[in-house]
């Protein structure tokens, strides 16, 4: 059975777990939950710093973030968590999968959505390379020099307990020292992708997973209530005062033993 209590009764390192009865429901939190991460930033910072993944998630997040009105758009600075290593405008691209679903809606400024140079597709050691700059050029001055900062991190979780392109038992787990990695072998197609590291996910301010749909029961128990077999998910563990959250709705979170928060008000973040 579920239950649900305030955030405080857990410990700093233990993930929040938000459950929702609709995926819509879940939106609409994601989005205050986002603009309240953007406005925790703007009050220390210029621009609000977000990785974003694939997957299902652009359609939750853009689904009630586009219309909310008194955005500061311009402020946003938007990296991708994982990128697949193909034409802005593929089918399988993680930006044209957000653009479609976010940016086309809303004005972030163009170049403040930093995409992969599709000028090497055939290198993903220089795409990596490139998009590593990327964040350099964005995080150098900010507190943490040797990893960045995100803001916030929006991420995804597969059926098998990826997560970024971050895949079970790939040697890319044990990076800790890049920022970007790269790999041509990915389980979930395409085979060739780009992703954050581990200790970039670790120093963010914020992680946030997203899962909806019974498809996603069994992986979620796996991920929520056996950390112990650690899987890419539960590897994610971000360095106090940094939080990790799961947004899910409850038809994902039906075999879910893990203490549910009650989502109140994401001001208080
Ligand atoms: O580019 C990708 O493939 C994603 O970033 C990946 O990590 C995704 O988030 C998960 O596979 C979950 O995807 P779903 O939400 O569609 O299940």
């Amino acid at each position: 059975m579920s239950s649900e209590a305030p955030a405080p009764s857990k410990k700093a390192t233990e993930p929040i777990l938000y459950g929702f009865p609709s995926t819509d429901d879940l939106s609409q939190a994601l989005a205050n939950f986002v603009l309240a991460a953007q406005d925790e930033a703007l009050k220390k910072q210029a621009t609000f710093k977000i990785a974003i993944s694939g997957g299902s998630l652009p359609k939750v997040l853009g689904k009630n973030l586009i219309g909310r009105s008194d955005v500061p758009w311009d402020k946003w600075e938007v990296f991708f968590a994982d990128e697949r290593v193909v034409p802005l405008d593929h089918e399988e691209s993680n930006f044209r999968l957000n653009d479609e679903n976010l940016f086309t809606h809303v004005p972030i400024p163009r170049q403040n959505i930093h995409v992969i140079d599709t000028s090497k597709l055939d290198d993903p050691e220089a795409v990596a390379d490139d998009y590593e700059k990327q964040l350099v050029a964005s995080f150098v001055g900010s507190s943490s020099i040797a990893f960045p900062r995100f803001d916030l991190v929006l991420l995804g979780i597969g059926p098998d307990g990826h997560t970024c392109s971050l895949f079970p038992g790939h040697p890319l787990l044990n990076e800790m020292d890049g920022w970007v990695a790269w790999l041509d072998d990915s389980p979930k197609p395409p085979p060739t992708r780009i992703t954050l590291t581990y200790p970039v996910l670790n120093h963010a301010h914020r992680v946030a997973f997203v899962s909806s749909g019974e498809s996603k029961q069994e992986i979620m128990e796996k991920v929520l209530d056996h950390p112990e077999e650690g899987l890419p998910a539960s590897r994610v563990k971000v360095i106090s005062p940094g939080r990790v959250y799961f947004f899910s709705d409850e038809a994902a979170l039906g075999r879910v033993k893990y203490e549910r928060t009650k989502f109140e008000d994401s001001s208080k973040l």
